[in-house]
């Protein structure tokens, strides 16, 4: 009797056989429900064979094959099949991790259709420069494999070679992936693929999409209906039956990396998926992370350069460095900022402070027993929120009331130290009186109808000075903005954490890109006590090439990625010891002393030692054979898996780390 072999969402790396009486092979890649436990579930049919690894008599039936879609298909699986090797995830949780919620669940919600969005057409297209052309050009849409690394700086018309890429691929019959950081933040974006492609069929795959919306996407796009999908990490796994261009839009954002269940970077997969597929792809930054600049320069990727904004009228910003060792602060403000935030209300223009950190200050503390607002739960301070009054961990949720008085000592006069953007907001309020101020961070916006009010209300001019975090700085257009200030930048400049100035720089660039896009001329001035850090230098001559050469060189003498390759084991429970202890046990596998080429350090508790109850620690292995670290992480896991261990204790392998 043919037996099926079923993909189910289980942290088992395994397949689960079921009887089929009249099942066949053209049943792969269909969904199927099957019994499991005491219930039902809902898996994916990835073989039909004649013979199973058990006895007949031992496997149950299967439940009915669903019919509601067209076979995944294999390249599909081959994808899939990749991630789980390359990051040890379980086959069945990569595989059901694509599919939308409402096709997992037994009990499937009735669907509707969609409404149609109206769009305005684009008005007349811009004439390409020259620069734009020759990157156009570099890419053959229908020449097969290819991977170039698209580096233009902030304003030089990037999206417009994207969409014409779009452009000639449609006409060639294929679909495009538009791949996006987060979708929510540029509103924009999307607005302008529509209205330049009005005849075509556009939807848009990210977590935010109400879940019957992001299905109908998804089944659209699989079906081949729609043509071009704008979405985010998640979206790289959708299958697609005429995928004929990736493009990654701000290749070096973090946020391409799946922190949880399945760590994997979405930007790699997509290298993967369009080399699989022999179809090209296109990586765009005007600060390309130091692994696809390490790629282009050592020439396997082709490497397309905009050096000039694109409007020829604007020009790059002037960048200033402020230093605040000999200025008077109020409020962490220097003088030369107030007086240059004064000059753009005078002229009627817009200015930016650049603060990345939300909330009114970063701890409540008592001067005279030195109580701290500390996360019972967490290894990290309580936040102040004056707005709404609470104490709130950014890392677990937590929250509480603002006590009145110390909670150890009764101290009455308790002080907020530090400052984030509810604070600096509240002074620039008093030293501007007469000026419309906007705060924009993840507690004044906090679902995409308020982002997009809120760009609108930027974009009518509502605002003479907004301040705000990363949220403002990416990907958009304020043509009234002339001035952007930093604040708070120095922390991140002799941070352990080794990936800190590569982050902090691309950043900086980008807040700094957001500065004179129009006619008007920007300026940045960034505060810091460490003026002469190169990095600042850097920043000044808009010099990314230079910057990225000196820290690929600093890496490389320290063997760092990209020159060498990491993964990180994390066990994670109720107390350090056992968190440890675990890790000790994995160090002294004897799958570590087979594989010579792998290195191993010591297990170290996470810099975050304690999240939401659990004490957390890692274990570091690194190789310079990409191949060697391949070859070892899968019996290594295996054997891991095969260690005793509380039922408490959590574990993770996480390849290619970001955040050590
Ligand atoms: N060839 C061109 N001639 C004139 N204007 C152009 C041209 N190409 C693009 N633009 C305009 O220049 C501005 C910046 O272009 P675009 O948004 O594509 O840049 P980008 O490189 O994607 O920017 P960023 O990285 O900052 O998001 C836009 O207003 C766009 O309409
Ligand atoms: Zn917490």
């Amino acid at each position: 009797m043919p037996v099926l072999r079923v993909a189910l969402d289980l942290p088992l790396h395994r397949l689960f056989e079921y009887r089929a009486e009249a099942a066949s092979t053209a049943d792969v890649g269909l969904r199927v429900r099957v019994p499991f436990g005491r219930g039902e579930r809902i898996g994916v049919i990835v073989a039909v064979v004649d013979q199973g690894d058990w006895p007949d008599a031992q496997l149950k039936p299967a439940g009915e094959i669903l019919r509601d879609h067209a076979p995944l298909p294999d390249d599909f699986f081959a994808l899939c099949e990749f991630a789980s090797n390359y990051y040890q995830a379980p086959f069945g949780e990569v595989v059901l991790q694509a599919l939308p919620a409402g096709m997992k669940r037994v009990d499937p919600p009735t669907r509707r259709a969609g409404r149609a969005v109206k769009v305005r057409p684009a008005g007349v297209l811009p004439e390409l420069t020259a620069e734009q052309t020759v990157a156009i050009d570099s890419v053959a849409v229908d020449g097969g494999f290819s991977a170039q690394l698209l580096f233009g700086v902030t304003g030089s018309g990037k999206t417009e070679v994207y969409l014409r890429l779009v452009e000639r691929t449609l006409a060639l019959g294929g679909q495009v992936l538009l791949l996006v950081p987060e979708i929510n933040l540029t509103p924009q974006l999307e607005e302008r693929v529509r209205s330049r492609f009005p005849e075509r069929t556009v939807v848009s795959l990210h977590s935010e999409l109400a879940e019957a919306a992001r299905e109908r996407n998804w089944r659209s796009a699989f079906a081949g209906e729609a043509e071009i999908i704008l979405g985010t990490r998640l979206s790289i796994f959708t299958p697609l039956p005429r995928l004929g261009l990736i493009i990654v839009d701000e290749e070096h954002d973090a946020s391409f990396k799946q922190q949880d269940g399945m760590r994997y970077s979405a930007r790699d997969v997509a290298v993967v998926r369009a080399r699989q597929l022999s179809i090209p792809i296109l990586l765009g930054s005007a600060t390309p992370s130091l692994e696809s600049w390490a790629n282009a320069q050592g020439g396997r990727y082709g490497l397309q350069t905009l050096k000039e904004r694109a409007n020829p009228e604007a020009q790059l910003p002037t960048v200033h460095i402020i230093d605040t060792r000999r200025a008077t602060l109020r409020e962490g403000v220097s003088p030369p900022l107030v007086a240059a935030i004064r000059e753009r209300l005078a002229r009627e223009e817009q200015s930016l402070v650049f603060l990345n950190r939300r909330g009114y200050a970063p701890v409540l503390a008592c001067p005279a027993c030195g109580w701290v607002s500390q996360c019972q739960r967490c290894a990290a301070n309580l936040v102040l929120h004056l707005a709404d009054r609470r104490l709130r961990c950014h890392h677990c949720g937590f929250e509480n009331g603002i006590p009145k008085a110390c909670p150890t000592c009764g101290n009455q006069d308790i002080h907020p130290y530090g400052r984030g953007t509810q604070r600096v907001e509240e002074w620039l309020q008093a030293e501007f009186p007469e000026a419309r101020i906007l705060r924009v961070d993840r507690d004044s916006v906090k679902s995409r109808k308020q982002w997009e009010s809120m760009l609108e209300r930027i974009h009518g001019g509502e605002a003479d000075i907004l301040v705000g975090t990363q949220m403002l700085a990416k990907g958009h257009d304020f043509p009234k903005l002339t001035l952007v200030g930093v604040l708070g930048a120095d922390a991140a400049l002799y941070a352990a954490d080794w990936r800190a100035p590569e982050r902090l720089f691309a950043q900086l660039m980008q807040v700094a890109g957001r500065a004179g896009r129009a006619e008007l001329k920007g300026e940045v001035l960034v505060q810091t006590q460490y003026p002469d850090h190169p990095l600042f230098a850097a920043l000044a001559s808009h010099d990314y090439t230079g910057f990225a050469a000196a820290q690929l060189k600093e890496r490389e003498q320290a063997g760092f990625p990209p020159y060498a390759f990491q993964a990180i084991l994390r066990a994670e429970a109720p107390a350090m010891a056992e968190a440890v202890a675990f890790l000790d046990q994995a160090l002294a596998l004897p799958a570590v002393k087979e594989h010579e080429q792998v290195m191993l350090y010591d297990p170290v508790p996470m810099k975050m030692a304690r999240l939401a109850n659990l004490e957390r620690a890692q274990l570091l292995a690194e190789s310079y054979s990409r191949p060697a670290l391949q070859a070892f992480l899968p019996r290594w896991r295996e054997a891991i898996a095969g260690l005793k261990a509380s039922s408490k204790l959590r574990w993770h392998i996480e390849v290619d780390p970001l955040e050590l």
